[in-house]
């Protein structure tokens, strides 16, 4: 069994896969590192390795990788900034400074989409990304993502205020809102959607319509019907993962 770790900017995605099969066996999301301590410990059968990328400080990755050594002897394998990795190409004047969850999201989504592609990831950030079809990172964008987008909002105004529960209510359709938590909720979506379509057009500027679209991230099912042509992804990064770290 293989322990999977993606550490973005407000959650940690975990899963456990089969090492032989790579069939997942088991998986979630957390919002600390005792959280996850919490659910591995959980598990049925104690993971042997353990590979994750990170985008947080050094610091804060040592210390979940100390953790899990602490806990479960495991050895991690952590993803390091790479120029080229199985034929892609880091497209950043420095390789070192690109996003780690973008890399492999478009290292993933080059493999899946065997050519040209644009991989967008909606987390806490929202993130587009263009592979050329020889596997060149021509570089991408970065946006503020919908739990940004909304707590700024929330904080900068005195008068946006409302629960998450109706937030989630809100979105059931993307109407002008008669109600602040429509207006708001449904205006960032509306934000996200139009990032979507630009990104799209610009692909298609560059390839016509030869060309695959990846989403991936907790709000990817908030724009897709902004790209209807798009594969959902949600172990995209985990894809990229793989072949950044093989453990053998
Ligand atoms: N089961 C879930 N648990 C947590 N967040 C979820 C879930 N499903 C959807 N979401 C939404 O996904 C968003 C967070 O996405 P994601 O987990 O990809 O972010 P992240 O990894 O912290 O951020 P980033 O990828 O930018 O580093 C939030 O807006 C959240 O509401
Ligand atoms: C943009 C984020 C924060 C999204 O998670 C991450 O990819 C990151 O920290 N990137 C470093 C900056 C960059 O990619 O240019
Ligand atoms: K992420």
């Amino acid at each position: 069994m293989i322990l999977e770790l993606d550490c973005g900017n407000s959650f940690i995605k975990w899963r456990v896969i089969h090492a032989a099969q790579g069939a997942v066996v088991a998986g979630g999301i957390v919002d600390s590192d005792q959280a996850l301590v919490a659910a591995v410990m959980a598990l049925p059968e104690a993971p042997k390795r353990c590979r994750l990328v990170s985008v947080r400080s050094e610091e804060e990755t040592a210390g979940l990788s100390a953790l899990l050594a602490q806990h479960f002897g495991l050895n991690v394998v952590v993803a390091q900034p790479a120029k080229e990795v199985c034929g892609v190409r880091n497209g950043y004047e420095d390789y070192q400074r690109l996003g780690l969850d973008r890399w492999l999201a478009l290292l993933g989504g080059y493999h899946l989409a065997g050519g040209a592609c644009l991989v967008m990831d909606f987390g806490t950030a929202a993130k587009a990304d263009f592979v050329s079809a020889d596997g060149e990172h021509l570089g991408g964008f970065i946006c503020p993502g919908m739990p940004l987008m909304r707590s700024q909002l929330r904080t900068h105004t005195r008068r946006i205020r409302y629960d998450d529960a109706s937030a989630e209510r809100a979105l059931s359709s993307l109407a002008p809102g008669r109600s602040t938590v429509e207006a708001v909720e449904r205006g960032c979506v509306h934000m996200l959607q139009g990032f979507v379509r630009s990104q799209l057009e610009y692909a298609q500027g560059l390839w016509g319509d030869d060309f695959t679209v990846l989403l991936t991230g907790g709000d990817a099912l908030l724009v897709q019907e902004a790209a209807p042509q798009a594969r959902v992804v949600p172990d995209l990064v985990f894809v990229g993962l793989a072949m950044a770290c093989p453990l053998d």
